[in-house]
């Protein structure tokens, strides 16, 4: 009897690459739209009246709800109801959210009822900003949600192939959004004289991006016809029970993945939010936008540099060993910024130890990613990224205002900085080095945890080290 292997639509490198850059594209249009306004700042301040005070409390609410549990309920519905559904569902919540963060800096807004009985409490926050981080807060969930489901889906179109060098091509390109929005939203903000038309532009593209994922899931019905699945838990034979909850939380390699994922990111995004005036105060006061132009470099070398690691990764592993040079590279660049930079004033410096801080941030992401799906049993995948994503949103949420107290508690004698604002100065010349330790201390725990991660593998043959494509 001849037995016929039926090639599955994933088997062919066409058709799982297309549904790679149709999921990518959701998130490509997601983080342009999560910093949209971040080169934005002064001028919100002029158009709308935003404290740097009130921009920190808008940036916190990206991830408030999912702080305050959200993101456990999004494992619980991806892994119940499936990749398409809750992609759909996180697409979906991220327009809702851009679209009422968007009408919230229109010109429609002010004068409405909602705007005058929202600006009738909490005063210092204006009701542009209240509602804008309302829309935020939603659109935070969906985001945050969908890039768990992003990873499920990888897992799923990719296992046993190219499934680092997937996960870490949607991160470049998702990286490459970030690039691509610090360059158009001030030109935007500019042309169209006003800060909605940039937030309007990215909301129309998260639409876009709804779309795309829409297409996708057609491919991963096909996909599941050919497994025989139902579409409601893909790839796993076994039902997802919420009791199974308790195993991913009681596990302990869990654990040090959760926590070297929060320690390491909050080193890396908090950082991002004050890099670039960092690179300012060290640099005898370049303008904001030379600073800029430096610190660019850091998301786009990642995005380059992460493809050929997740790549490396798929072929020969070493994921683990990854994981302890990217906490090496990440106290090494915050150190040097912290007290090498302030002694030299160095351009070069600067250039080089934002290249290798890039190479760091293309380390971790490329290597820590495609390693839960090897400690985390299939049926809770979806649930096991909502955990460290939820974990690691903590940090995202409460460090930038650590670091912004801890600037102005550090600074609060420096005499550079008072003569500065007492004569009424732009330019506020902040001294970093305590900000930039903290973020170095992260770093030496993240490496900790990282050396345990890899002993704890090598106990327990968890694969960590081992390629992902078996020749
Ligand atoms: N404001 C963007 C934060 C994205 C956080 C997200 N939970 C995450 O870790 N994504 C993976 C990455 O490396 O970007």
């Amino acid at each position: 009897m001849t037995e016929t292997i039926q090639k599955r639509i994933n088997d062919s490198k066409a058709m799982r690459w297309t549904a790679l850059i149709l999921i990518a594209l959701m998130m490509f249009f997601g983080y342009m739209f999560v910093d949209v306004m971040s080169p934005l700042q002064s001028l919100v301040e002029q158009e709308r009246g935003w404290s740097p005070s009130v921009f920190g409390t808008y940036a916190a609410s990206e991830y408030l709800l999912n702080v305050f549990g959200f993101l456990i309920i999004a494992g619980v519905i991806l892994d119940k109801c499936g990749i398409r559904f809750t992609g759909e569902l996180s697409a979906s919540m991220m327009f809702i959210g851009a679209a009422i963060k968007f009408y919230a800096v229109s010109d429609w807004f002010p004068g409405t009822g909602l705007a005058t009985w929202l600006d009738s409490w909490w005063i210092t926050m204006p009701a542009s900003a209240k509602l804008a981080s309302f829309g935020f807060m939603i659109f935070g969930c969906g985001c945050e949600m969908a890039g768990t489901t992003v990873s499920k889906a990888i897992a799923k179109w990719f296992k046993g192939k190219e499934m680092a060098l997937a996960m870490g091509l949607e991160m470049a390109i998702a990286r490459v959004g970030v690039f691509a929005i610090f360059s158009i939203s001030p030109i935007l903000a500019e042309k169209m004289g006003s800060i909605a038309a940039p937030v309007g532009f990215c909301t129309a593209l998260v639409f876009i991006g709804l779309i795309t994922y829409t297409v996708f899931t057609f491919m991963d019905r096909k996909l599941d016809a050919q497994l025989g699945a139902d579409g409601s838990n893909e790839t796993s034979d076994e039902e997802f029970k919420v009791a199974d909850l308790k195993n991913i939380l009681t596990s302990q390699i869990f654990w040090v993945v959760a926590l070297l994922c929060v320690l390491y990111y909050s080193a890396i995004f908090p950082f991002q939010r004050y890099g670039a005036n960092m690179l300012q105060c060290n640099l005898d006061g370049i303008s904001p936008a030379a600073a800029s132009n430096i610190f660019r470099w850091f998301p786009i070398g990642a995005a380059v540099i992460t493809p050929f690691l997740g790549s490396f990764l798929d072929h020969k592993g070493k994921g683990a060993t990854m994981l302890m040079w990217g906490a090496i590279l990440l106290i090494a660049c915050h150190l040097i910024f912290a007290f090498v930079l302030p002694a030299t004033h160095s351009h070069v410096i600067a250039y080089s130890t934002i290249v290798l801080l890039g190479i760091s941030f293309a380390l971790v992401p490329a290597a820590l990613w495609p390693s839960v799906p090897k400690i985390i049993d299939e049926k809770v995948l979806g649930s096991a990224y909502c955990l460290i994503f939820w974990v690691q949103n903590i940090g995202l949420c409460f460090v930038p205002m650590l670091i912004g107290s801890v600037l102005a508690s550090s600074n609060a004698n420096n005499p550079a900085v008072i003569a500065a604002k007492e004569a009424g100065d732009e330019f506020i010349p902040y001294n970093y080095t305590m900000p930039l330790v903290i973020f170095a201390c992260f770093g030496v725990a993240a490496l900790i945890l990282a050396i345990y991660l890899k002993a704890i593998d090598r106990k327990n043959h968890f694969g960590l080290e081992e390629p992902n494509i078996k020749a």
